[in-house]
């Protein structure tokens, strides 16, 4: 099939899907209709995209963990005690690392070696395995709408079988869930792998249930600047807009740096809705601010200063949704104790934020007006080179360096950009590689980190760069040197 940012036919869907669902024999219990009535028997507190646009009505914060174990029972045990004790109002079943590569035979080792062990084997649900029924068990299980979250850039057959049992919202997109996941997906793959995914959301839609999809913000999540990050949010949301999906959440990866954290959420709402606005596409837009997605203290009463931190920043930009980390980040797979306190610290923040917002301030002004203006320059040139084609714009954008997404172990990304903080922990581009901003804002980000430079007695150099991956860890937003 060739990529285009066009919505597929419904002939051009099921060529696909009936391939995809021989993927693994968990496939042949999908069957859309009798999945549509399924979904449309859920009550309503448990469909995502109805909680979504609840809480945007409001005004609120709401909060969701990251959690998956490899069976069944236990994964309900876990969901349970965050939504009980946790006081989740999402619950998300991570996806274990094979399913996301497709490798299902050793998901099923993963399980057989669970059972026998009696610990799970696997860092997270294998949804595929486990099969429809097993999925709506989960469901049935738990009082929150429920979410896949993953990192999977041929999601076919998880999307399928996940909407099917139940779960109406899936993460991922094609960039997002391919150049911080993989090593030799090509972007032309993965955006139709992705295409397909937002068609099966948008076929449900269009039987009246409401599936919300939500592009993965942070990417990599180290160092990355907002605008790079929105750019990228921006274009899944279109190619999913075009696709049929109505309830879309955007997403933005905290950096640390109050002003230019708020300036990211503000800015891609106002950006989005721009571009959806021109493209005439009715969505119901809400944002997710993950908390900070790169390296944690080991210390578990520092690692609640960095997860409070987060909870603020979102609760003080207007988020819709905050993801959240826990104590045990800086060590691994959280224990249903140690998940349950982080949600508990971040609910604590948002209550005592709620209704609170940043004010606008000049610096605030500024940064809105800087992010908006760097992301536009990477968008015309997307654009640009697809003809007016965003999906086939983003594959040559992707190789001529204009999209860039640093740290990405895929080797379709060029790797040329280079990110590091200012003298206030903001995040600026240090090397633009080929991304093509304007001389004035080349300038400005150069001035900024010289700035910081002269502070710390140091030339500009990747050594800041790499002192500023270490600093959070150790204690500090930006990585000065020792
Ligand atoms: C982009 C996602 C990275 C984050 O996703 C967390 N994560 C991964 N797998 C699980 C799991 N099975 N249960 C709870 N958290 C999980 C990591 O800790 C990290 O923060």
């Amino acid at each position: 099939m060739e990529l285009k940012n066009k919505k597929w036919t419904e002939a051009e869907f099921n060529k696909v899907r009936e391939e995809v669902l021989t993927h693994w024999p968990t496939g042949k219990d999908v069957d859309l209709q009798e999945a549509a009535q399924f979904l449309k028997g859920i009550p309503e507190h448990k469909n995502f995209a109805a909680k979504l646009r609840k809480a945007k009505q409001e005004g609120i914060t709401l909060a969701q963990p990251r959690a998956g174990v490899a069976l069944v029972d236990e994964h309900i045990k876990l969901l349970q005690h965050l939504q009980n004790e946790g006081e989740a109002d999402f619950l998300p079943c991570t996806i274990d690392s094979y399913t996301r590569q497709n490798r299902y035979n050793e998901c099923q080792v993963g399980i057989e070696e669970s059972i026998k062990t009696n610990r799970s084997m696997l860092n997270g649900f294998p949804a595929v395995n486990h099969g429809v029924h097993n999925c709506r068990k989960v469901l049935a299980a738990v009082e929150t709408p429920l979410q896949a979250r993953h990192g999977t850039p041929d999601s076919r057959l998880l999307a399928e079988i996940i909407h099917a049992g139940g779960w109406t919202s899936n993460e991922g997109g094609g960039i997002s869930y391919n150049i911080p996941y993989a090593k030799s997906v090509s972007v032309e793959r993965s955006l139709l792998d992705w295409q397909y995914c937002d068609r099966l959301a948008g076929l449900y839609e269009e039987m009246g249930i409401e599936i919300n999809r939500e592009p993965f913000g942070p990417l990599t999540g180290t160092l990355v600047p907002p605008s790079m990050s929105n750019a990228v949010a921006i274009i899944e949301g279109l190619l999913a807009a075009e696709q049929g999906v109505k309830s879309l959440t955007l997403g933005y990866g905290q950096c640390g740096n109050l002003v230019q954290d708020v300036a990211a959420i503000r800015s891609l709402i106002e950006l989005s809705e721009e571009y959806f606005k021109t493209y005439g596409y009715k969505v119901d837009l809400t944002t997710v601010f993950h908390q900070w997605m790169g390296g944690f203290p080991a210390d578990e009463s520092k690692a609640f200063g960095v997860i409070s931190w987060g909870a603020a920043t979102a609760a003080l930009a207007g988020a819709t949704k905050v993801i959240v980390k826990t104590p045990h980040e800086a060590v691994g797979i959280p224990t249903m104790e140690a998940n349950a306190q982080g949600i508990k610290a971040t609910k604590q923040t948002l209550n005592l934020l709620k209704g609170q917002r940043l004010q606008m301030s000049k610096e605030l002004e500024l940064e809105i007006k800087l992010i908006k203006a760097e992301t536009k320059c990477i968008l015309d040139k997307v654009l640009e080179l697809g003809k007016g084609d965003f999906a086939i714009g983003t594959v040559k954008a992707f190789e001529a360096g204009v999209i860039d997404v640093p740290f990405a172990p895929s080797k379709y990304n060029v790797g040329k950009m280079l990110p590091a903080r200012d003298n206030n922990g903001a995040v600026r581009y240090l090397e633009f590689g080929n991304i093509p901003m304007t001389k004035e804002i080349k300038d400005f980000n150069k001035q900024l980190l010289e700035e910081r430079a002269k502070s710390e007695g140091r030339q500009v150099s990747f050594q800041m760069v790499v002192d500023d991956i270490y600093a959070v860890g150790k204690g500090t937003l930006v990585g000065k040197p020792e």
